[in-house]
């Protein structure tokens, strides 16, 4: 017989939003992605990325309520990670920084969706 689908519970999806985010931006490896890139003194930057994005950002975001869902919040996270990828060698402290970060939130917000 078919398994009964679980309701989805999407009343506390924005707090979870916020809990992810603070857990992001107290991570050590965050310093590369707190506040938008500098563009003025990082060449190519703007050319490159077309759609900017950091923590900050992100913050602002969700305190104008502009999320509408937590799926929309883990694209704009993964909107600073790819960005990064794309702009910086994984052998360098910026990529680097990037990976760790990936891996970390990826785990965090499976942690919470599992609970
Ligand atoms: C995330 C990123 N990606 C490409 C180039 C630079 C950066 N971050 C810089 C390095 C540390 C903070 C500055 S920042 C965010 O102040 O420009």
């Amino acid at each position: 017989a078919k398994k009964a689908k679980k309701p989805k519970d999407s009343s506390n999806e924005l707090a979870v939003c916020r809990v992810l985010l603070a857990d992001l931006e107290a991570h050590q490896d965050a310093w590369p992605f707190l506040s938008p890139v500098r563009h003025k003194s990082v060449p190519g930057y703007r050319k490159v990325i077309k759609k900017p994005m950091d923590f900050s950002t992100i913050k602002e975001k969700l305190t104008n309520n502009l999320y509408l869902n937590l799926e929309n919040f883990i694209v704009d996270v993964n909107l600073v990670f790819n960005n990064c990828q794309r702009f910086n060698e994984d052998d360098s402290e910026i990529g680097r920084a990037g990976h760790r970060m990936r891996r970390f939130f990826d785990k965090r917000w499976t942690e919470l969706l599992h609970l």
